[in-house]
């Protein structure tokens, strides 16, 4: 196989992403969370490890994601037909997105909770 450019090698990958974002409602769903998830961080000021938390959150669920849409996108090809082996492929890829997903809400209410009821008793008190 002929070796390819790093350049050619980015492209790839970022048309991968490209066609994730096309073809998969909840990697869109995912990635509006993630986007806003960074600008709350950026509006509450959160601390540097919540960052690193964060970011750690946002990168599982979309890795996880693009690795989903990968394994369907194999099982389709080699098993279009039913099967029990490509039910366990597409229903264990899936298992592993929800994991992700759970972690990323915990990891976004311990990191937001706090934040969110202080801004809003301070709106409370300024209204009243
Ligand atoms: N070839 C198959 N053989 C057996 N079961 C299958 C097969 N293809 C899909 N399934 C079952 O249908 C479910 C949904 O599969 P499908 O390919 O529609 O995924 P999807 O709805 O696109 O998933 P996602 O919402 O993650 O994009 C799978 O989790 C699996 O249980």
């Amino acid at each position: 196989m002929q070796v390819r450019s790093w350049g050619e090698t980015f492209r790839n990958a970022v048309e991968g992403l490209v066609y994730g974002l096309k073809t998969q409602r909840n990697l869109r769903v995912h990635t509006l969370a993630a986007v806003l998830a960074v600008f709350s961080g950026f509006f509450f000021g959160i601390s540097r490890t919540e960052w690193l938390f964060l970011l750690l959150a946002i990168a599982l669920v979309m890795i996880s994601e693009l690795l989903n849409t990968a394994i369907e996108a194999v099982v389709d090809l080699a098993s279009p037909q039913i099967h029990p082996l490509a039910k366990a492929a597409k229903d264990t890829a899936a298992g592993a997105v929800l994991l992700a997903a759970v972690f990323a809400v915990i990891t976004g209410v311990l990191i937001f909770y706090a934040p969110i009821i202080r801004s809003l008793r301070n709106l409370c008190i300024m209204w009243l």
